[in-house]
């Protein structure tokens, strides 16, 4: 029973929970702004009762036969209740009005402003701290949809929310004053207004899930659309860019046909609320005279409340009806957040300072979750300031193995280690600082040449001297003295300007900036020519001794000098040694060099 009452709160008040969770105490001053506001609203209103009254006493001469708490409070505060004194009571209440109406409205927009900011924040912030095995499996549109349209859905939802809370407010304060009133009556009505909500129970539950389909629609559209921009010279030049419009114009039509049917259902609420709601006050007003014998004067006050209650109600449920359109956005978003922080990355406390010994990988095995082992038991050592090479056939695990070693993947058994301290027990971050990761894949952001290098850093003499020597070290100096704005060349979108081996050397030079212990190189200079890869080549040579190097290279002649090539087979360490060792002793390295005609 506990947990009945508990799932049935839980689903009355989810959004509720939702929001304040968020909010905190502004969702708390959001409602007694709204009690306020709509206490005064409904206390500047009954000042037009006793006006009433007393234009009506003064006709009759019975004005304290109909007094009212009004007249009342004239009475208690010893003034007499004529119409100047009401008049002025009035203008008071009114100003009042005024006064708490601005605080509303500018309280509404300082919590919206700062609830748009937590929610980007607190999803940025989820997706960075999500294991990076996770990552890879999450959809790029989901992600890109998800800070950015479905923010402003959610901000939607939120201010139709708040809008819903001060109508519901409304809503209870005047039905507060109309069972002072007529209980008996308020009753009868408040029943009615009840049972019309179940009639548009169904439509509002639809509603709710077309909505969440339509948000998950958006978001393959996106990731439809993301990988059309990423892959869009692959799709020009084979012609397949007409084939794959097709893809995403499906998908824009099956939207348009949820977004249609969402449409039909909220115009059926819109449409029928007010004749609904009418039909049970016309009801109330027949039970109140037929079938209860009471008088239709002693309900006039009593119907001025219910027809500002009943405003307020429509309101209420024009506000619900909004929201739904945008709640599988606020569904989708707290599904999403929740999964990511599930799979947060779990680090240690330990703070990496500085490698002294070595890298060591104990009995480690890894399995994907998908699918079968690819690295099976391996035992591998790489010494402080050693150039260690990982070579291997496609898909033998090189690169999983790398990830392994900076902790972007844990092993399902075994330990990786550093100077004997497990990486789980690591702050990976602290570690991760001094690793430069170079891979296949370039990495350029759409900034200047000088921001690309250095990630932002202060442009002073020392950086720009650094800066230099970074773009030295990787052949970049003729692009560099070629462009026209120079270091502060824009290099667009994912480096448009530069050629796909300048965008690998930039993707270097950055690492060679940085201050780090231990770089990794996977199929880093595969883009190159090879009089490039040879400068390059050079290049790391020169920083042997001085960093750890891990190198992954299908090129053999790229890891010709490493101080280990470690052979992976299989899942396991098939062979290691240096070259000459390597191709004297293991059978298939001496194939795969003799395949290279090295
Ligand atoms: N995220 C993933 N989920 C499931 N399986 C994966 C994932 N990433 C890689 N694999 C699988 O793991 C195996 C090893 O992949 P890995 O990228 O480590 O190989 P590699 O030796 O670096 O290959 P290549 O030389 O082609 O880059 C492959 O069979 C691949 O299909």
């Amino acid at each position: 029973m506990g947990n009945k009452l508990k799932a049935l709160l839980k689903s009355q008040f989810k959004y509720l929970h939702f929001f304040y969770q968020i909010l905190k105490i502004r969702m708390l001053l959001i409602l007694m702004i709204s009690i306020c506001y709509s206490l005064v609203d409904a206390l500047s209103l009954s000042v037009f009762i006793p006006l009433f009254q007393i234009a009506s006493g003064e006709e009759t001469g019975n004005v304290g036969q109909k007094s009212s708490y009004f007249i009342q409070f004239f009475d208690w505060i010893g003034v007499q209740p004529t119409v100047n004194a009401v008049l002025i009571i009035m203008i008071i209440f009114f100003s009042l009005k005024a006064v708490f109406r601005y605080i509303d409205i500018f309280y509404r927009v300082l919590a919206t402003s700062y609830f748009v900011k937590r929610i980007r924040y607190k999803l940025l912030e989820a997706i960075s701290q999500v294991e990076y095995a996770k990552f890879v499996t999450v959809n790029y549109g989901t992600i890109q949809n998800s800070v950015t349209g479905e923010i402003l859905n959610i901000n939607n939802a939120f201010a139709q929310y708040i809008s819903l809370i001060q109508s519901l407010t409304f809503v209870f304060v005047y039905l507060f004053l109309s069972f002072l009133t007529n209980p008996k009556f308020s009753l009868i009505v408040i029943i009615g207004g009840w049972l019309s909500r179940l009639v548009f129970k169904s439509l509002y539950k639809s509603s709710e899930a077309l909505s969440l389909k339509i948000t998950h629609q958006n978001n393959e559209l996106s990731g439809l659309v993301l990988q059309k921009t990423a892959n869009y010279k692959y799709l020009k030049s084979t012609a397949l860019l007409s084939r794959y419009l097709t893809k995403i114009n499906d998908k824009v039509l099956a939207i348009e046909k949820q977004v249609v049917v969402l449409g039909r259902t909220s115009a059926k609420v819109m449409a029928f609320r007010e004749p609904i709601i009418i039909l049970f006050l016309a009801l109330a007003i027949f039970i109140q005279m037929n079938v209860l014998n009471g008088k239709f004067n002693a309900i006039i006050i009593i119907l001025l409340f219910f027809y500002r209650a009943f405003g307020s109600l429509m309101s209420v449920q024009q506000s619900w009806t909004a929201f739904l359109k945008y709640v599988g956005s606020v569904n989708h978003y707290e599904t999403f957040l929740n999964e990511l922080k599930s799979n947060s990355e779990k680090s240690g406390k330990e703070v990496f300072q500085s490698l002294e010994k070595e890298i060591s990988f104990e009995k480690v095995s890894f399995t994907y979750s998908s699918g079968k082992p690819i690295l099976d038991a391996i035992d591998l050592k790489i010494p402080k300031n050693n150039s260690v090479a990982i070579v291997g056939k496609s898909g033998s695990g090189k690169t999983t193995l790398v990830n392994l070693a900076c902790g972007l993947l844990k092993p399902t058994s075994g330990t990786v280690a550093v100077d004997g301290q497990s990486l789980s027990e690591m702050q990976l971050a602290s570690f991760r600082k001094k690793i430069g990761f170079i891979a296949q894949e370039t990495v350029v952001f759409n900034d200047t040449l000088f921001n690309n290098v250095t990630f932002w850093d202060e442009k002073n003499e020392a950086n720009l001297h650094r800066f230099f020597e970074a773009i030295k070290k990787v052949d970049l100096e003729e692009f560099l003295q070629k462009s026209d704005g120079g270091e502060d060349t824009l290099l667009g979108d994912s480096g448009v300007v530069m050629s796909g081996g300048q965008r690998q050397r930039l993707s270097i030079a950055r690492e060679l900036y940085k201050n780090i212990e231990i770089l990794i190189l996977d199929e880093a200079t595969s883009a190159l020519d090879s009089q490039t890869e040879k400068f390059i080549q050079e290049s790391i040579e020169n920083l042997k001794g001085q960093l750890t190097i891990i190198i992954i290279a299908h090129r053999l002649s790229t890891i010709k000098h490493a101080d280990t090539i470690v052979l992976l087979k299989d899942g396991k360490v098939d062979a290691t040694g240096n070259y000459q060792e390597l191709i004297q002793n293991s059978p298939s390295f001496a194939q795969m060099v003799a395949l290279q005609e090295l």
